[in-house]
């Protein structure tokens, strides 16, 4: 088999450009923003006059101005859609979404064409759904049919979906004969100080980003191409995201479930894309050109500890100050930090503070794209917050994290404080060009 066919009710391919798309505003909100910008600028543009739309509608006659509903700004958001054609997969430089569902699997597949049709039909069903659409018939005519989509995303738009797609280091061992497709030196994280991983959450062949503004869609999404796909993968860990814990260009800075900023200092120009994340020839392999790897790790954290901490330790731990996230050598957020100030005879930014130890100042250059996200699972068996940071982070090449975590794992001060309980490292292809292509093609040609 050469070319497998698309998912049912494949539709036209998307724009190719990597930009977000600003929906397209629906008559009624048009008309709103219209009257609520238009009727007040005009009356203070005639009289030199900054008024309030009061005043505006005393000195007109108009109507009151009409703010949009709650039902248009639900539609404004719904209608986000990023592009999944392109260079570069969607959902590492798209800035990021509200909520996450990382999904890792492992083959139960025995042949490479089993394996080229998951592709096929992820492939399809990814480009489906990230336009908005259901990936089949929610409601078939026939009354014995089965829903070919799931439906619980049915009339809620993209939400700005992403759907990121990786390949663990084991998928390129002797089952499918891809051997040869391996970029060099791809290998599962090695061991590091600090960890205490659970092997239930670590590796897997394949891997899901979903991301969204939307948690339902981030879930239909996953759940959908789990399920397409179930005679042949099996779902290996999973990892519900909420608040995103990293900034992207333009964006406020959200925060941990610590407390603190997260994601200050990340990479956003295209320069630091082009050295520190996207890939180049390096790699060996030209379906991983303008592709990058994830590392996942899910990180526990020790709540109820650091709650008892004083904000004078959690500060220094993290090098930050806690409300303004200003580093300790400065006192706005996006001051540099200045390494070598020393306040009271020490270090104003502790060398072991997290921020010190990965910087890439501290660092030769060595700079990665964060892009985690916050999660909870409840409880544990003791009655603890079951919580903490779905670590994501993006780069060029996976010695960028080892580097940085081995030096981390020896000598953060944040460890006494945190577990990191789950890993994977996945070779994530570039974009793809078309509709009709899919990811892994070349594997198979
Ligand atoms: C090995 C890489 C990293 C792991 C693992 C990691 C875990 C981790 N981080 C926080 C919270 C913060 N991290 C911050 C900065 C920061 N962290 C890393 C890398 C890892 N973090 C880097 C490269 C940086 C940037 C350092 C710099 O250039 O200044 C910050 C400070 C604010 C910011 O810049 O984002 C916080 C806060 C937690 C809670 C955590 C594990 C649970
Ligand atoms: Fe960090």
């Amino acid at each position: 088999m050469n070319e497998p066919t698309a998912a049912p009710d494949q539709q036209p391919a998307q724009k190719p450009a990597q930009q977000t798309q600003q929906p397209e505003q629906p008559a009624t909100q048009q008309l709103s923003r219209r009257r609520f910008f238009g009727g007040s600028a005009a009356v203070a543009g005639a009289g030199g006059l900054v008024l309030g739309a009061g005043a505006a509608v005393a000195l007109t006659g108009a109507k009151a101005p009409t703010p949009p509903t709650d039902l248009e700004l639900v539609e404004q958001r719904s209608a986000l859609t990023e592009p999944f054609y392109g260079e570069h997969q969607g959902g590492i430089a798209t800035a990021p979404q509200d909520h996450l569902v990382f999904t890792s699997f492992d083959l139960t597949a025995t042949t490479a064409v089993e394996l080229q049709l998951v592709l096929a039909k992820w492939s399809a069903a990814m480009a489906q759904m990230t336009a908005g659409r259901p990936v089949g018939k929610v409601e078939p005519s026939r009354e014995h049919a089965i829903p070919v989509d799931t439906g619980e995303a049915t009339d809620l738009g993209a939400h700005g979906l992403t759907l990121t797609l990786g390949f663990g280091p084991s998928l390129f061992d002797e089952r499918f004969g891809l051997e040869k497709f391996k970029p060099v030196d791809f290998a599962q994280l090695p061991a590091m100080a600090g960890e205490s991983l659970d092997p239930a959450m670590t590796g897997g062949d394949l891997c899901i980003q979903a991301c969204s503004n939307d948690p339902q869609v981030a879930y239909h999404a996953v759940r959908n191409l789990a399920r397409m796909a179930r005679t042949s993968v099996r779902t290996k860990w999973t990892v519900l995201g909420f608040g995103r814990a990293s900034a992207g260009a333009n964006q406020t800075t959200p925060r941990n479930l610590m407390g603190f900023k997260d994601g200050t200092r990340n990479i956003t120009s295209d320069d630091d894309f082009a050295q520190h994340v996207w890939v180049g020839d390096e790699a060996g392999q030209p379906w991983m050109v303008g592709g990058s790897y994830l590392v996942a790790r899910k990180i526990h954290m020790l709540i109820e500890t650091w709650d008892e901490d004083p904000i004078g330790d959690q500060q220094s731990i993290f090098g930050r100050t806690k409300a303004e996230g200003a580093p300790l050598s400065g006192a706005k957020e996006h001051d540099v930090p200045n390494f070598h100030a020393v306040h009271g005879g020490a270090p104003a930014i502790p060398g072991d503070s997290h921020m010190a130890l990965a910087a890439h100042e501290n660092n030769g250059g060595t700079k990665i794209l964060r892009r985690g996200y916050n999660f909870t699972d409840g409880l544990d068996s003791v009655g603890r917050l079951d919580a903490g940071l779905m670590f994501l982070s993006f780069q060029k090449d996976p010695e960028q994290f080892i580097s940085l975590q081995r030096k981390m794992g020896k000598s953060d001060r944040l460890n006494e404080y945190i577990r990191h309980v789950g890993s994977g490292v996945f070779a994530v292809p570039a974009g793809l060009p078309a509709a009709g292509s899919y990811y892994g093609k070349e594997f198979f040609a």
